[in-house]
């Protein structure tokens, strides 16, 4: 079990406890020292290596349409961080046929939520195959079970935790004008998807809210208004965010610090 000892920033929860995972493991080097994740005191002569590090994730969530996928984009410009889908990853399954492609596809038609632990390992796959060490993980966790399952499989928790927040009307229309050709855009899995959004993401909002990591956006207005309220929540990493390389034995495109 790894602690998080040093203390991020005033906005971000000090006290959050880790396990360790393979994926833990890989990240060597990554955002500032304020970001630092070390073996505590008791944890020591564990066999483990001291002062590795986590990398820096930020969870997105809010309804269908409310506009994550538009503000991960700037927030990718603005900050360079590496932007992962949830939907984009298993649409990619449906697209390249895999195992899993036909029953994720019968599962996004219906509006409703793929099993965590195929989620959570295309999502680690795209974690530890990265040569990153700042993340957006868009549309993830929908459920307290794709919370767990992450926390579980993955054995990390998010620094921040976004909530775009738009009322049903908007979303509606929204996905309606979207125009990419999705399974899902239509009027009756978009009631669907509302419906479970409700009954299934707002459990995970509040379980972010009481641990002091959600920030809710409102998610009405111009996309650059909105942009103007997302700001200001990664203005105190901006220098980690800066600093941040990674040293991921698997990639080949970083030398090996020793
Ligand atoms: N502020 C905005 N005002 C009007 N339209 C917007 C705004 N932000 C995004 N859109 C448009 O709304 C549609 C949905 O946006 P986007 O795909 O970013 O939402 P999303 O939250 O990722 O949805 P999903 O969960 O379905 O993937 C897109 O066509 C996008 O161009
Ligand atoms: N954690 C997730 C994310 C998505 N899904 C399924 O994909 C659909 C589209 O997701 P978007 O984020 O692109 O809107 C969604 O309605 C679910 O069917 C999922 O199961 N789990
Ligand atoms: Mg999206």
């Amino acid at each position: 079990m790894w602690r998080r000892v040093a203390s991020l920033s005033p906005m971000v929860s000090s006290s959050s406890t880790r396990s360790l995972s393979r994926y833990q493991a890989a990240f060597g080097l990554s955002v500032g020292e304020s970001f630092s994740t070390e073996i505590s005191k008791q944890e020591e002569g564990s066999g483990l290596r001291p002062k590795e590090k986590a990398p820096f994730i930020t969870f997105v969530l809010g309804g269908p349409g409310s506009g994550k996928g538009t503000q991960c984009e700037k927030i990718v410009e603005t900050f360079g961080l590496t932007h992962l889908s949830a939907g984009d990853l298993l649409r990619r399954e449906i697209a390249m046929h895999t195992k899993n492609g036909d029953m994720i596809l019968n599962l996004i038609k219906d509006g409703k939520i793929v099993p965590s632990e195929v989620t959570v390992k295309l999502l680690q796959k795209e974690l530890e195959s990265s040569n990153s060490s700042k993340f957006l993980i868009d549309g993830f966790p929908r459920t307290e079970e794709n919370r767990v399952a992450f926390e579980r499989i993955v054995g990390a928790d998010p620094d921040v935790v976004l909530f775009f927040d738009c009322p049903e009307e908007e979303m509606v229309t929204r996905v309606l004008n979207r125009n990419q050709g999705r399974v899902d855009d239509n009027i009756t899995t978009m009631k669907k998807r509302l419906k479970i959004f409700e009954a299934l993401n707002r459990p995970v909002i509040d379980y972010y809210k009481n641990k002091g990591k959600l920030y809710t956006i409102n998610a009405v207005g111009t996309v650059d208004d909105i942009f103007k309220q997302v700001l200001p929540i990664f203005t105190p990493f901006e220098e980690q965010l800066k600093q941040s390389r990674r040293v991921n034995p698997k990639s080949p495109l970083v030398e090996n610090s020793s």
